[in-house]
């Protein structure tokens, strides 16, 4: 059945919407002068899972839906020397990270990363990435990230504000002081001023922190070659799979199936295509899946409820919960 869309909002045409920068990240990427047609899809409420993006025509299986680009990204520790600092793709050791020890694929990601890299670069984040290697942390190097843009002008404290947050326990909070006094006394070390970090108090941490536990995604790149999933074969033995982490606007607002209509995945870089799994009617809600979908019923629920602060409702957990 489809479901009943309450608009929300008209993503495309109303200006001053806070929703049409959700769209930045559908530039054509062949071609990033000409902006491709508007992805065909909407965002509203959803009847039981708050907003969630819905299709605006009928979409055909296989189709792309759209692309987007990240608001934040952070390479994981493990892939700090072999991934572009900016776009995550792999680099080319020899050449790049040895030889100039700039972590960056091409001259255009060092160009876009310029701005927050060079706050990035005045401090000393040894301590800080240290105590994120032991405390097995990833979401923190988002904050960092996140923290350097807004520093530099890239960025503003109320990015992450659109974002549904996540409920945080106590003990969570508790557990994020060493990481915030961390991050803090970095830029203080570094010596920038009161006034520039003024924006960094425990309380935007924490927020911050809440909205990035449900809406980072864990980018694993899709391999070509035969040889590059031998390597990662080898490599997510003794390494972490995923290159880093990452938050978007548009895809944060897709909510979960357990049997989707919709995969996202990243082929070679943090850049996001989102394809539909099967022909979906106007007005029907997409959704990807956010765990492994293969666990059975009582793993993925667990993961939801743990992870996400939700119980899945969805056909193939009602059809499962039917048959006890
Ligand atoms: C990434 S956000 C998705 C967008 C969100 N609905 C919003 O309003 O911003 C993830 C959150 O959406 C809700 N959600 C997603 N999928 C759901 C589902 N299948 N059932 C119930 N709630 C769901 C949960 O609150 C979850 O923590």
């Amino acid at each position: 059945m489809v479901p009943l869309v309450r608009r929300m909002s008209n993503i495309h045409t109303r200006r001053k919407n806070p929703f049409l920068s959700i769209c930045n990240g559908y530039a054509n990427e062949s071609s990033p002068s000409r902006l491709a047609s508007p992805p065909p899809i909407q965002v509203g409420f959803t009847e039981s899972a708050g907003r969630g993006v819905f299709a605006n025509r009928r979409i055909g299986a296989g189709e792309l839906i759209h692309t987007a680009k990240p608001i934040v990204s952070h390479p994981s520790l493990s892939s700090l020397h072999s991934a572009c600092y900016f776009c995550l793709k792999k680099l080319q050791f020899k050449n790049q990270t040895e030889a100039s020890n700039v972590p960056f694929c091409s001259y255009e990601c060092r160009e876009q990363s310029k701005i927050f890299y060079e706050t990035e670069k005045q401090a000393d984040w040894s301590a800080f990435h240290e105590y994120c290697r032991t405390q097995g942390l990833k979401y923190p190097l988002l904050v960092k990230r996140l923290a350097c843009m807004i520093i530099s002008g890239a960025s503003t404290p109320e990015t992450f504000d659109i974002l549904q947050p996540a409920t945080l326990s106590s003990r969570m909070i508790l557990l994020m002081e060493k990481e915030y006094q961390l991050l803090r006394s970095t830029f203080e070390d570094a010596g920038f001023t009161d006034e520039q970090i003024a924006f960094l108090t425990k309380q935007w941490y924490i927020d911050v922190l809440a909205r990035i536990r449900i809406n980072s995604f864990r980018i694993e790149l899709a391999l070509g070659s035969y040889e590059d999933i031998l390597l990662s074969a080898a490599a997510s033995v003794d390494a972490e799979a995923a290159v880093g982490n990452a938050i978007y606007m548009l895809p944060s607002f897709y909510n979960h199936d357990c049997d989707p209509n919709v995969h996202i995945l990243w082929i070679e870089s943090v850049n996001a295509k989102l394809k539909a799994l099967r022909d979906i009617e106007a007005g029907e809600e997409l959704r990807i899946c956010y765990i492994d979908a293969s666990m059975d019923h009582d793993a993925r629920q667990a993961i939801l409820s743990e992870g996400f602060g939700f119980h899945c409702k969805c056909a193939r957990s009602s059809r499962r919960t039917m048959l006890i």
